[in-house]
């Protein structure tokens, strides 16, 4: 596969403190890269290194895009910042024009490209429409045309979600998953872990400025996902904290959620249950991206996992 962006080794420091390490990773074409990691663990910072508003302190950031390498080929690249910045007084069409202006895109390329985003946004025949009247919703899917009115080879989106109902996610969605078919290459930094799960084919989790995962979505998954068992009934904890093969227990009234270690098949955790056991119901699932994030978060994988 092509690969469209390197980060080698960056570190960053702010005022002595370390807040990205040593981190590095690549983005192929056509790859949705989710980038996650809680909050305050350098997500905003890595892409600003790459977005060239700071320089890392040691390590490169290069593209390759267009056949050769470059430092930063703003015109091939569309960014969509977490902050909401367009200016109020001015109508949707003004916007995008001076946008696309900025990446030397052609003023009638780029109003044929709005009206067909408008339409697909639901916002058909809004072009004259001012930023201040629109909803937030609304100004997020202007501010997203505006990422990508000039055809951006490379994508960054940071928490493009925010804001939008369902139906309005469905469309971004569909829309990510088809420009990335058509080669762009996307980082998407969100905290929604169902949507990173059901976008990205690759993610990369930074914790504490430290790569702590990299790799396929699927490979992820099959290293990270273990199994968790969902039980309903009047059961205490600690039936479940003294069984062998568990990790942890979340517990709450009339449920209890018990995560396996990993070695623990969900076979001889079942036969290993107490026979006197309360059950009104229970699911033995993978646990998913948001778990194997919960699970990172409290420190229960090691560094520098590289899948
Ligand atoms: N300009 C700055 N000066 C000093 N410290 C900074 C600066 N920018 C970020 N930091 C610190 O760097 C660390 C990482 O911040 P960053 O914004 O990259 O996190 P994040 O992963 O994007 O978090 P969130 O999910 O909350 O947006 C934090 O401890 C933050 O306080």
């Amino acid at each position: 596969m092509e690969n469209v962006l390197t980060i080698k080794n960056v570190t960053k420091a702010f005022g002595g403190v370390e807040v990205v390490k040593n981190v590095s990773f690549e983005v192929e074409k056509g790859d949705i890269m989710g980038t996650l990691g809680p909050n305050g663990a350098g997500k905003s910072t890595l892409i600003r290194n790459i977005m060239g508003m700071i320089y890392p302190d040691k390590g490169e950031v290069s593209f390759f895009l267009g056949g050769k390498k470059q430092r930063l080929p703003l015109d091939k690249i569309g960014y969509l910042p977490e902050e909401r910045g367009l200016y109020k007084d001015v109508t949707i069409q003004d916007i995008i024009f001076y946008l696309a202006g900025l990446k030397g895109y052609p003023k009638g390329k780029a109003k044929d490209r709005l009206s067909k985003y408008l339409e697909m946004f639901d916002l058909g025949g809004m072009e004259k429409r001012k930023i201040e009247e629109l909803s937030k919703g609304m100004a997020q899917k202007v501010q997203f045309i505006g990422a990508i009115i000039h055809e951006p080879e490379f994508l960054i989106l940071d928490e493009p979600f925010s804001g939008l109902d369902p139906v309005s996610q469905d469309l971004f969605r569909e829309e990510i998953r088809s420009l990335s078919r058509g080669g762009v290459s996307i980082l998407l930094s969100s905290h929604q872990m169902n949507l990173v799960e059901a976008l990205c084919n690759r993610i990369f989790l930074i914790n504490k400025g430290e790569k702590v995962i990299y790799g396929t979505l699927d490979e992820v998954k099959e290293q990270f996902s273990d199994f968790k068992c969902t039980l309903y009934g009047e059961n205490s904890r600690e039936i479940f904290e003294q069984l062998p093969g568990v990790e942890r227990v979340q517990w709450e009234e009339g449920k209890s959620v018990i995560y396996l270690m990993k070695d623990t098949t969900p076979q001889k955790f079942l036969r290993q249950l107490p026979q006197d056991l309360h059950i009104k119901e229970l699911h033995m699932d993978r646990i998913s991206l948001h778990d194997i994030f919960v699970n990172i978060a409290r420190g229960g994988v090691s560094h520098g996992a590289n899948l």
